[in-house]
């Protein structure tokens, strides 16, 4: 009779060199500590395609396809280096400055000549360059240029909306609440309005981060005249520590950066053992934002920003500061429309067209920027 299936597999993988593992050190594979069954990448999409294929219905699974392909990235422009020689170099590559355009178009449209209400402005001199939608060229690395500082910063250019809506003008005091690793801050820098910034973040070692931003990015002189004061202090105790001081303040928050979560499984808040930082964090975003609106003086403006697709992390918080500060503090903050943006830049990015407040650029495989979602706000009294 022949031998049964199972010893004849043995023999064959005996005779090939496979020695057979003896019953008694058999064991079930260990998979939690050190190789995850399923890695925090996974958990992210498994959360985002539970929650985002209610919140964007048909949307999402064009979103969700952008969100897991390569992004694109904008270049922008460092004002402190020579700059008209790296826009030079930049328009050879086929790139164009999308903020630029956008003003410039705007400029000469008849309507906006003639408006009784003055168009919103946007933060000046800044100046980003994209590759147009559909062209996935990638910019060549940043290079250290004549003046002694980097040419241009490469960032997710949608990054660009939350400081552009500050609407930053000369003289300004700017409080960036959030500010590592300093890619929004290095923008507010840009626009040469502000009087003094303070940049704060929390984790010492991201402000650390920025502090190399600013010295590769900053010559010493500029950021003694801007009086650039970095700080690691807990954001959400700024209100105490120097309320109603700040002409404009970008409360840009740790959120659950919703495409960095689909590709890296280190530092995931996704991973099993953050969930309840993850639960946690709505609040502490309302809690950051209701500090930054403590800061600003009555009359001055505020930015809220993340990179999340979640209601409960945008218009949800928006909502939640407002109505703490009303009812703690008796102070009114009211929610500026900013819906003007998306005409303006509507040859560059894609945005939610349904946000109850503020404004949402979704990724898009022509257009791969976002998620960003901003909101601003004027704090009234
Ligand atoms: C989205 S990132 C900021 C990105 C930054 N604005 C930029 O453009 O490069 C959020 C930051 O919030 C910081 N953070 C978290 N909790 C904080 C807190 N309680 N106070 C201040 N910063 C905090 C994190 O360390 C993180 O660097």
């Amino acid at each position: 009779m022949a031998a049964p299936v199972w010893r004849r597999a043995g023999d064959l993988l005996k005779r090939a060199g496979f020695a057979p593992v003896p019953r008694r050190h058999r064991h079930k594979k260990k998979w939690a500590a050190t190789e995850p069954k399923f890695p925090a990448s996974r958990l992210a999409l498994q959360n985002f395609d539970m929650t985002y294929s209610v919140q964007f219905g048909p949307l999402w699974p064009s979103i969700r396809v952008s969100l897991l392909s390569e992004p694109k990235y904008g270049a922008l422009i460092n004002n402190f280096a020579d700059w008209d020689n790296v826009r030079t170099k930049l328009e050879q590559l086929s790139a164009r400055d999308f903020v630029n355009e956008a003003i410039s178009h705007r400029e000469l449209e008849p309507e906006s000549r003639h408006s009784a209400t003055p168009f919103p402005a946007c933060s000046p001199n800044l100046r980003c360059f994209t590759f147009a939608r559909g062209d996935v060229s990638r910019f060549p690395p940043a290079r250290l240029g004549s003046l002694g500082v980097m040419d241009y910063y490469l960032m997710d250019a949608a990054s660009l909306l939350p400081v552009l809506a500050l609407g930053l003008q000369p003289g300004d005091t700017v409080l960036d609440l959030c500010a590592a690793p300093g890619g929004k801050m290095l923008a507010l820098l840009q626009t040469g309005c502000c009087r003094n910034i303070a940049a704060n973040d929390i984790s010492t070692s991201r402000t650390g981060r920025l502090q190399k931003v600013l010295q590769s990015y900053v010559p010493q002189e500029s950021r003694e005249r801007n009086q650039v004061r970095v700080t690691s202090w807990d954001g959400r105790k700024w209100g105490e520590l120097e309320g109603d001081t700040y002409d404009r303040v970008l409360v840009d928050v740790p959120c659950t950066t919703d495409r960095h979560s689909l590709h890296q499984d280190e530092n995931n808040i996704f991973h099993r053992s953050r969930k309840k930082e993850r639960q946690m964090l709505p609040m502490l975003q309302v809690q950051l934002l209701a500090a930054g609106l403590l800061a600003t003086r009555p009359g001055g403006h505020v930015v809220y920003s993340t990179c999340s697709l979640s209601h409960l992390q945008n218009e949800y918080v928006v909502h939640g500061a407002i109505e703490l500060l009303d009812n703690q503090y008796n102070i009114k903050v009211q929610v500026e429309d900013m819906s003007h943006f998306r005409k303006l830049f509507m040859d560059t990015f894609y945005f939610f067209p349904s946000c109850q407040v503020g404004e949402l650029v979704i990724p898009n495989l022509l257009a791969n920027f976002g998620p960003m979602y901003f909101c601003k706000m004027c704090r009234l009294t």
